[in-house]
């Protein structure tokens, strides 16, 4: 099992975001992690990646406790986040140079791990351009290739496809079947995409007040007893129709 979550509990002042969560993600899945506004996908992944702290519960990544061995973890994890997370005054290759010498790559090695990660994300054409002047679509692919940089065997991604055309969705759509494929990657993927995860994702899991109240494998979801037409209605069925404001 790649990720083991069990009675994760977080608040934010009074509101509780997460409460009493459980969760299993196998080694290799593409897990496509559904929500509401404001359900609490990104606190989730914000925990997994220390860029919070939990309330209470405990959280295994591949064998080893959160709690204590986060250099570990780190070292085999990587997040993209929703917003860009690169210097916009720096060109795409200063922007790998940097994230790459963090995770303590040098010379070939860096060089090495830089132009694959080019490659992947097809940024050759941009590769000495400053990051502003980038469609939305390249920052995002920008965005991607920096979370590559250190092999991570998990990989999350939240909402990578926001704002883009469906040239850019599409391309990077596959270059996420191809880094599961390939690399044997842990994908958690979350999106409010309902197509998007229907097309990529293995197994599916939804999270709606503060508790997952659905995972279920893709292959059951279309085979079994569900009977709903595609996923974007179950999702509504299961989570209800009311606004989240
Ligand atoms: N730093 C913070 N301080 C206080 N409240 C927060 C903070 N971050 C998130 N929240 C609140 O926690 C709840 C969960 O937010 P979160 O961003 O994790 O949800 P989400 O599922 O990722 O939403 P979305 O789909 O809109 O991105 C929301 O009510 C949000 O307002």
């Amino acid at each position: 099992m790649s990720i083991v979550i069990k009675n994760l509990c977080k608040s934010y002042k009074k509101n509780l975001v997460l409460d009493n969560l459980n969760l299993e993600v196998k080694e290799g899945t593409l897990f496509g992690l559904l929500g509401p506004n404001g359900a609490g996908k990104t606190t989730l992944l914000s925990i997994l990646n220390f860029l919070i702290p939990k309330d209470s519960g405990t959280i295994e990544i591949a064998g080893k406790s959160l709690d204590t061995n986060q250099k570990e973890i780190k070292s085999i994890c990587s997040i993209v986040p929703q917003s860009y997370a690169f210097y916009p005054k720096l060109t795409a290759y200063e922007n790998l140079e940097f994230f790459a010498s963090l995770y303590g790559l040098k010379n070939e090695a860096l060089k090495k791990r830089i132009n694959y990660c080019v490659e992947v994300c097809s940024l050759e054409k941009y590769i000495n351009k400053q990051a502003h002047s980038f469609s939305g679509g390249l920052k995002r692919r920008l965005n991607i290739a920096i979370g590559l940089l250190n092999k991570p065997k998990i990989l999350y991604l939240d909402e990578p496809t926001v704002g883009i055309d469906p040239q850019s969705r599409k391309y990077i759509l596959e270059v996420i079947k191809e880094i599961n494929k390939k690399e044997k990657t842990t994908i958690i993927y979350t999106s409010h995409y309902m197509e998007e995860v229907e097309y990529l994702c293995d197994e599916i899991a939804i999270l709606d007040n503060s508790k997952i109240i659905f995972q279920e494998n893709k292959e059951q979801i279309k085979n079994s007893e569900f009977g709903y037409k595609n996923l974007e209605e179950m999702f509504l069925s299961l989570t209800k129709q009311d606004l989240r404001d």
